[in-house]
């Protein structure tokens, strides 16, 4: 038995105004959407997406079998619910925003799933997608078929760039947080002329309540962020809470903040964080946590720092950052490389960058800088 986000459900956000003008109003051909309207619709189908898009995984963790897990040519794990969410936030774009041609830079494709071998795995992402586009019952009963879901999933073979819209996806960041029972995100963000418009989280096991210094009593779980620039970033319920506007923590002494790393000790340089910790003065130990609920716990003031250091050889890509960023920054906080400049996504599918990236508020930031300075120089003196 699960536990299915029902259309009535699901958040509901205004329609862009023009649609309840008269007619002869909606019809002039310059009507200039306000800076607060902008980019409503895509916010909206979005929301929709990702929502659509964890329950699907929150099904399939609970049944997760050993055979729903492959590993993929750079040995990193993907499971059907990656590809199955990968599938609805396609499908559900294409559905909402049919009037406009849809660029999606999405991680996976469906290469593996078109081998022989792939066959099985393909039939149950299949069922796992109608399943859940079934329930929730907005697009009627058309079922979809295995040809059907690939193609959903390769409408995300875009490159992305510096110019027009992209939409970026991780159907599933932090698949090794999913495999273990724990924290993972749907991300997903609209790139406008190469800069974040908008994002949207589902963190479908991050407490409701925060989880400063790695307690919470709270049990409620699932929590989706959203973010539109300019507009500030609103937390609620998966199931469909009020919103409520939320800000990064307003700590200005670093021996008070607390820290985000990843869980993954692979993912991530911890002697050069602990440098860093240490030079601050932080007190508490790193909290470790996967994927970009990361972000999403900065975003709310659960912790004042994530600091991210991958080892040499390791390319970042878009959709791990865009949505967790605007998350961040529409909460007041600031993402930079290690050098303390902002993120460039109008590269392509990677972000062009060598040494790491670093998450706080603005009163942290320039300790924070130093701090990260001083630990890379030491670092590269010692090497
Ligand atoms: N060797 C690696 N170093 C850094 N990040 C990695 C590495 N391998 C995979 N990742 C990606 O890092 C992210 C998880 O980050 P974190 O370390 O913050 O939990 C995911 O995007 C994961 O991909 P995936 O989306 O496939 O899970
Ligand atoms: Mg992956
Ligand atoms: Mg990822
Ligand atoms: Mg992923």
């Amino acid at each position: 038995s699960f536990c299915c986000l029902s259309s009535s459900r699901l958040p509901k956000f205004a329609e862009p105004h023009l649609l309840s003008l008269p007619s002869s109003v909606a019809s002039r051909a310059l009507v200039v959407p306000s800076a607060s309207m902008q980019y409503d619709k895509e916010l909206a189908a979005a929301t929709k997406a990702v929502s659509l898009a964890a329950s699907l995984c929150q099904k399939s963790q609970k049944e997760l079998l050993r055979s729903d897990v492959h590993s993929k040519l750079d040995r990193t794990p993907v499971t059907v619910a990656d590809y199955g969410s990968q599938a609805i936030v396609s499908i559900v774009l294409e559905r909402e925003l049919s009037a406009e041609p849809l660029s999606l830079v999405a991680e996976e494709d469906s290469g593996d799933l078109r081998k022989d071998s792939g066959e099985d795995t393909l039939h149950r992402i299949t069922k796992l997608v109608n399943e859940t586009i079934e329930n929730d019952g907005s697009y009627g009963a058309s079922l979809l078929s295995p040809e059907d879901v690939c193609r959903a999933i390769d409408s995300g073979k875009s490159e992305g760039g510096s110019f027009g819209r992209h939409w970026v996806l991780d159907p599933i960041d932090g698949t090794k947080g999913f495999l273990r029972g724990d924290q993972y995100a749907v991300a997903l963000a609209l790139l406008d002329d190469g800069k974040v418009a908008l994002g949207v989280l589902a963190c479908p096991n991050l407490p409701l309540a925060s989880i400063a210094g790695n307690v919470t009593q709270e049990n409620v779980v699932g929590c989706l962020f959203y973010a539109k620039v300019g507009s500030g970033t609103f937390m609620q319920s998966l199931d469909g809470s009020s919103p409520v506007k939320v800000h990064v923590s307003d700590i200005g002494n670093s021996e008070d903040a607390s820290l985000f790393e990843s869980y993954e000790e692979a993912h991530s340089m911890q002697d050069l964080t602990s440098s860093i910790a240490r030079k601050l003065g932080v007190k508490a130990p790193p909290v470790r946590i996967d994927s970009q609920v990361k972000y999403g716990a900065l975003s709310r003031g659960d912790g004042a720092i994530y600091l991210r250091f991958p080892h040499k050889g390791y390319r970042e890509k878009i959709w791990d950052h865009a949505a967790g960023c605007i998350v961040v920054t529409e909460a007041g906080g600031v993402v930079t490389n290690a050098a303390g400049q902002p993120l460039d996504f109008s590269k392509g599918r990677y972000l062009d960058l060598d040494t790491g990236i670093i998450a706080t508020n603005q009163k942290l930031m320039p300790s924070l800088l130093k701090a990260v300075r001083e630990s890379l120089e030491e670092r590269s003196s010692s090497l």
